[in-house]
């Protein structure tokens, strides 16, 4: 029995679906057609295909679709040609000229957009003020916003000369508050009565109503638990259950904010089935189709133009359009929500790699649960990265817990060689005031100690009234511990285990950890590394040497994805195998820019020529 599963389309173009382990169970069915409407009521799935589509699974593990399925194209990874010239960030060229190489920021910024920095200029204000990564959080707004968002970044990175990245995040299963009917926020205070509802209203929602975007809320909460909003700003007691309707008591007053994450607790504990009891597949809008095989474990999506297969049951919900929509959009990475094992990321990797196959996107699982904990070593092994999603974290185990999570989230990143975001909360208080308290200020300095690859603003940038001077505080706070590390020289003895597995990925290792301990020792003003997919530069980042270290690549997309880590300064040059040639180009680019002097004393390393060569600039 084959180990894919192939489709076909009448237009006889064949799809063949990621080969994954999650595809091999065999389909026991035999050749059988399922009308659509009979999966409506099961799966609760909006069903809106105007063709009616079908899907036909035979015995020999070949299914098709009897109405129109073809591949949308996959984003087009831009390489540019031009040969002679060399693309770094346009703030960075100014940090080195102004400051010398020991100054540059080592720790990168991502900033969520939101309401408060959409425009061009604020967004343009945002990469001035040191931006690395602009996230978009498919949680909110809508993909026309998005899709905007993405264009102006883009824009900016062509006109003005930034290599700003994007990360899309996914919704992820939570269950959250409606939008409140547009309002900007709703205030809950001590001991009122609020209901909470799965009732949909129109325009006439009675006061202090709440809709929950889970359908199976009424059923699974019980009188007596408690409810969260957002982590635990504000809370209430469930008091009564009156069919669709959940009527609560608010035990600790704030400001009830539109689609407001929920979590509920019994009896200290929180209900730990909210996600597997949600329904697999998000029903937002667009997905056309969901049958699942009898007698599998399969369950078949058409969503728009593409069917795709996943695991009846499976315990996550991902928004397959949102992942679909930053395939097509070329988003440099995408961060899953909730992930809770890393056949989530094996998965969405494979789903990833067969639908976009000359771009490249990075899988960040986002550590936001009891599970993700659980299962730290292999999601983070599966991942291309990790956020330390404090929010939410910080919502399933007690707050008193998060900071040792967060120590060792970061650790095994480190380890394994994966770039590390901690998120949420950092400078809060900002979202208000024009300035951060102290205990947030020593809190971005926790984690630039850490030596965390990078730092997230969310509500700060979004939404916040002071989003530069947000960005300001912790640019400032990274260079400024960062050197203090530095003066003391602290250099965090860290054991860092082999991770390739081939004798050549060995040598790339020792390679790099004998450069950046070269570099200490000898004082280097700058590490260069000519690396093609960018593995090289992340074995040196991974090694946290003091110096900067200057990362060429010949695409504009690896150059964009390390932007994320720490310590690289991402360059585009084309480059050969000769590293005498390479050398000499970067040289003279470099100093004909003012970036670089005779007399500087460098590093190089490469992943075409396993070699370390110490040099002065001639
Ligand atoms: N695209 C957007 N449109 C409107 N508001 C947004 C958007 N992105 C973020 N926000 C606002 O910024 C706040 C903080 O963002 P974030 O931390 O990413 O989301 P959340 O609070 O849902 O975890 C959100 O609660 C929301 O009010
Ligand atoms: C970053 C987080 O995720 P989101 O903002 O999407 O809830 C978090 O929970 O900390
Ligand atoms: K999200
Ligand atoms: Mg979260």
């Amino acid at each position: 029995m084959s180990q894919s599963l192939h489709l076909f389309s009448p237009s006889s173009s064949n799809i063949a679906l990621p080969k994954h382990s999650l595809f091999t169970p065999s389909v026991s069915t035999s050749s059988r057609r399922f009308p659509v409407a009979s999966f409506q009521k099961r799966y609760r799935l909006a069903i809106r295909a105007s063709s009616d589509p079908k899907v036909l699974v035979s015995d020999n593990g070949t299914a098709e679709i009897l109405s129109h399925v073809s591949a949308s194209p996959a984003a087009a990874a831009a390489v540019s040609s031009d040969s002679a010239s060399i693309e770094v960030d346009a703030v960075t060229e100014v940090e080195l000229k102004e400051n010398g190489f020991r100054s540059t920021r080592r720790t990168k910024l991502i900033c969520t957009i939101g309401p408060a920095t959409c425009g061009f200029e604020q967004l343009e204000a945002l990469a001035v003020g040191g931006m690395n990564v602009a996230r978009i959080n498919m949680c909110h707004g809508d993909r026309e916003w998005h899709r905007a968002v993405i264009e102006r970044v883009r824009r900016l990175n062509e006109e003005k000369g930034y290599a700003v990245a994007i990360m899309m995040d996914t919704e992820g299963s939570e269950i959250h508050m409606d939008d409140l009917g547009g309002a900007p926020s709703a205030k809950a205070e001590d001991g009122e009565i609020w209901t909470f509802t799965v009732r949909a209203f129109g325009s006439s929602r009675p006061e202090r109503t709440i809709n929950v975007n889970y359908d199976g809320f009424a059923e699974d909460v019980k009188v007596g638990d408690e409810l969260l909003v957002d982590g635990g700003m504000v809370r209430f007691e469930v008091i009564e259950k009156i069919g669709p309707d959940v009527k609560c008591r608010c035990t600790d007053p704030g400001l009830l904010l539109p689609r407001a994450n929920l979590t509920f607790w019994r009896d200290g504990s929180l209900v730990r089935e909210r996600n597997a009891m949600l329904p697999t597949i998000s029903s937002k809008a667009g997905c056309s189709c969901a049958v699942t095989v009898f007698g599998s474990d399969w369950c078949f999506l058409l969503v728009e133009d593409c069917l795709m297969v996943t695991l009846v049951g499976e315990d996550y919900e991902t928004d397959w359009l949102d992942i679909d929509f930053g395939i097509a959009e070329g988003v440099d990475f995408i961060a899953i929500s909730f992930v809770k094992s890393a056949e989530v990321i094996y998965h969405l990797k494979s789903y990833i790699a067969a639908r976009s196959r000359d771009s490249d996107i990075s899988v960040i699982a986002k550590i936001e649960s009891i599970d993700s904990l659980k299962n730290l070593e292999e999601i983070i092994k599966a991942s291309d990265g990790a956020m330390v999603a404090r929010g939410d974290l910080g919502a399933q185990i007690p707050l008193e817990q998060v900071p040792s999570a967060q120590q060792r989230i970061v650790q095994v990143c480190r380890q394994l060689n994966k770039p590390v975001i901690v998120a949420s909360q950092l400078l809060e208080s900002m979202i208000e005031y024009p300035t951060p308290t102290r205990a947030e200020v020593a809190d971005v300095s926790e984690a630039v100690r850490q030596r965390a690859d990078a730092l997230m603003l969310s509500g700060e940038s979004a939404m916040g009234q002071f989003p530069e001077k947000a960005l300001a505080v912790v640019r400032s706070v990274s260079v400024r511990i960062e050197k203090w590390w530095r003066e003391e020289k602290r250099h965090e003895a860290m054991e860092l285990p082999e991770v390739g597995s081939s004798f050549s990925d060995s040598i790339s290792e020792e390679i790099c950890s004998s450069a950046a301990k070269m570099a200490n020792n000898l004082e280097v003003d700058a590490l260069f590394v000519y690396t093609k997919a960018g593995h090289m530069a992340s074995l040196l980042s991974r090694c946290r040497p003091d110096c900067p270290i200057f990362a060429f690549t010949t695409t504009t997309s690896v150059r964009r994805r390390l932007n994320l880590q720490w310590g690289l300064i991402p360059f585009r040059l084309s480059f050969t195998d000769d590293m005498e040639t390479n050398l000499n180009k970067t040289f003279s680019l470099l100093k004909a820019r003012g970036m670089i002097k005779s007399g500087d004393l460098v590093i190089a390393v490469s992943d075409m020529l396993q070699s370390i060569q110490v040099m002065n600039v001639p």
